[in-house]
């Protein structure tokens, strides 16, 4: 086979799969908690050690001007960047691709329990497979962790609401209503 046909074929199985997760991992965070070293070895993330070798796809930044919505779920691959928070910042998210911020979410990881935004890279590929309607998929990622289906749990509501949205601005305006209640 040439390696053409090769690389259609693998192209393929991701699209019958409907989205390939992929993970930029940086190695630089406690390697015995890291969700997406412990992803990989259930072969259910691909890990990738330079921004060269990562596939185009949406990033997964918390920086990003845009917010996912499903008017993103066409694309082919997810890709996440494992670093530290300490090294997360802007600069970082170097890689190629169409980068977009979760909207509002709350972490059921032990770490960040309660806290909004800092997801774990699990929780990160799940909300998104979430927003996209893709949420059997997303229980599957979280199930290889004693938390997971509290991720779930805890953001129901506004999960479900994002995957009714059509567009970046109308998870905008989903987002602004639990923004508000926080603030109450
Ligand atoms: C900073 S790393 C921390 C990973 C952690 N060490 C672990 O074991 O999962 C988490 C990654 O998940 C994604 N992520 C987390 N929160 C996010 C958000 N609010 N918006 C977009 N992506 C987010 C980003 O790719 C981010 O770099």
């Amino acid at each position: 086979m040439t390696v053409d046909a090769a690389d259609s074929e693998a192209l393929d199985s991701e699209v019958a799969d409907t989205y390939g997760l992929h993970v930029r991992y940086e190695g630089d965070d406690d390697p015995e908690k890291c969700t997406a070293r412990k992803l990989a070895r259930f072969d259910l993330v691909e890990l990738h050690r330079s921004d060269r070798v990562t596939p185009y796809g949406v990033v997964l930044n918390p920086h990003a001007e845009r917010a996912l919505s499903p008017a993103d779920a066409d694309a082919k691959r997810l890709v996440a960047l494992d670093c530290s928070w300490e090294s997360a910042g802007e600069a970082r998210f170097s890689l190629p691709g169409d980068h977009r911020a979760l909207p509002y979410l709350v972490a059921a990881n032990p770490v960040n329990f309660g806290r909004p935004m800092r997801l774990t890279t699990v929780e990160a590929l799940a909300a998104a497979l979430a927003i996209f309607g893709r949420r059997e998929r997303a229980a599957a990622l979280l199930s290889k962790f004693t938390w997971g289906h509290t991720f779930l749990e805890l953001n129901d509501e506004p999960l479900r609401r994002y995957a009714e949205c059509d567009d970046s601005s109308e998870v905008v305006a989903v987002q602004g209503e639990y923004l508000d209640r926080g603030e109450e």
